[in-house]
C-alpha cells in the first residue's frame, strides 16, 4: 500500500496561519507488514541517521495503529521523499498526513479525509499547511473548537509556482517564538483587509489582483531578516512578472506564482542570481492525500 502528500506553501502572505496551497511536490510512503520494524528512506533525508529511527512519522503511525487495533505490529516502512525539510514547504504536514492516513489503511479502518485532518490538528496547531496537504487546491481555514473547517478552491494549469529553497533550513517552532506577542490595530486591519481580498481573488481568480492583497505585517519581514537575500528573491519576482511573490509558511523558501509562459524566465534568472539556492518549477497539486491500495 502506498500513501501520498504533497508540499505546500502556507500563510500566501498576509493569511497567517490560515491560507495555504498544495504544490506538485511529493513525498510518498510504502508500508508493508514484516516481521521487523525496518525504515528505508530514499530522496529528501536519506543521509539523515535521525530519521531512520523513531522519527516523527513511526511515532505517530504507532499511537494511531496501537489505538485502532489495540495491537502491536512491525512494519517495513519506504520512504520516497520529494519535499524539502525545515524549507517551509509543509514537511512535517505531509509526515504527520501521511502516518495517520496509513495508520488508518493498515488497520483497515475506514476515515474520510476531514477526519484526517482534524486528527492532524493534535500535531500541528494551524491548520494552513495540513489543511493543503489532505485536500489539494488552495484552501482557506479556520479552527473551531478543535475541528478545522474550511474552504476549498482547485487551481489552474495555466499557473505556475516558481521555488526558491535556500541552503539554509529554518525551524517553524523556534520561527514563531521570534514573531511579535501583539499587533496594533492599524495592522491588524491591513492583514484582515488583504487577507479577504486575497480570498476573493483566489476565487474569482483574478490572479493580477493578488500581487497587491498578498502583502503582509505580520510575520514575512521578521523572518526575512534572518535570510536578507530573500529580500532580493521578492524584488526579481514582482520585477519579472511575478503574481505573488510570498514567504512560503515560516522560511526558508520563497513562494512565487506566475503564468505559465513566465516561468522559465523567472526560473532562470533566479539560477543565475542565487546560484546556491536550488529553483524549481512546479505545478500546483489538486488532490492532496493520495492512498493507493
Ligand atoms: N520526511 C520526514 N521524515 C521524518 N520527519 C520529518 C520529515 N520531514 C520533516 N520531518 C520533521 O518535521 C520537522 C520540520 O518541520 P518544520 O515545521 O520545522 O518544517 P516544514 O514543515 O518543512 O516547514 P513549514 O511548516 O514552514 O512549511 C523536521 O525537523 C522533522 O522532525
Ligand atoms: N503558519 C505557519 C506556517 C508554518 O508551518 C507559520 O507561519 O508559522
Amino acid at each position: 500500500m502506498f500513501v501520498s502528500v504533497p508540499a505546500t506553501s502556507a500563510n500566501l502572505g498576509p493569511g497567517f496561519d490560515s491560507l495555504g496551497l498544495a504544490v506538485d511536490l511529493r513525498n510518498q510512503v510504502e508500508l508493508v507488514p514484516s516481521r521487523f520494524f525496518a525504515v528505508s528512506i530514499k530522496g529528501e533525508g536519506e543521509n539523515n541517521p535521525r530519521l531512520k529511527g523513531n522519527n516523527l512519522f513511526v511515532s505517530i503511525f504507532n499511537e494511531h495503529y496501537r489505538r485502532l487495533t489495540q495491537k502491536r505490529q512491525n512494519f517495513k516502512f519506504t520512504f520516497y521523499n520529494q519535499i524539502p525539510m525545515s524549507r517551509g514547504l509543509g514537511s512535517s504536514s505531509a509526515v504527520i498526513v501521511s502516518a495517520i492516513s496509513c495508520a488508518h489503511e493498515a488497520a483497515g479502518v475506514k476515515v474520510s479525509k476531514r477526519r484526517i485532518l482534524n486528527h492532524a490538528l493534535v500535531y500541528e496547531s494551524h491548520p494552513d499547511n495540513i489543511t493543503p496537504a489532505v485536500m489539494g487546491g488552495f484552501n482557506a481555514a479556520m479552527v473551531e473548537k478543535q475541528k478545522v473547517f474550511s474552504q476549498q478552491k482547485h487551481l489552474p494549469d495555466y499557473l505556475k509556482a516558481v521555488v526558491v529553497i535556500p541552503n539554509k533550513p529554518i525551524s517553524t517552532a523556534k520561527s514563531r517564538t521570534t514573531l511579535p506577542k501583539s499587533y496594533s490595530k492599524e495592522n491588524a486591519v491591513f492583514n484582515l483587509s488583504h487577507t479577504a481580498v486575497t480570498v476573493g481573488a483566489f476565487f474569482n481568480e483574478d490572479w493580477e489582483m493578488l500581487r497587491l492583497a498578498t502583502q503582509d505585517r505580520f510575520h514575512q519581514k521578521v523572518r526575512m531578516k534572518m535570510l536578507p537575500e530573500l529580500f532580493a528573491v521578492q524584488k526579481m519576482a514582482y520585477d519579472n512578472g511575478a503574481l505573488m511573490s510570498t514567504l512560503s509558511g515560516s522560511g526558508s523558501t520563497f513562494f512565487n506564482m506566475v503564468y505559465d509562459q513566465d516561468a522559465k524566465m523567472l526560473a532562470d534568472k533566479f539560477k543565475a542570481e542565487f546560484s546556491d539556492f536550488e529553483i524549481k518549477i512546479l505545478g500546483f497539486d489538486n488532490d492532496g492525500l493520495v492512498v493507493e491500495r
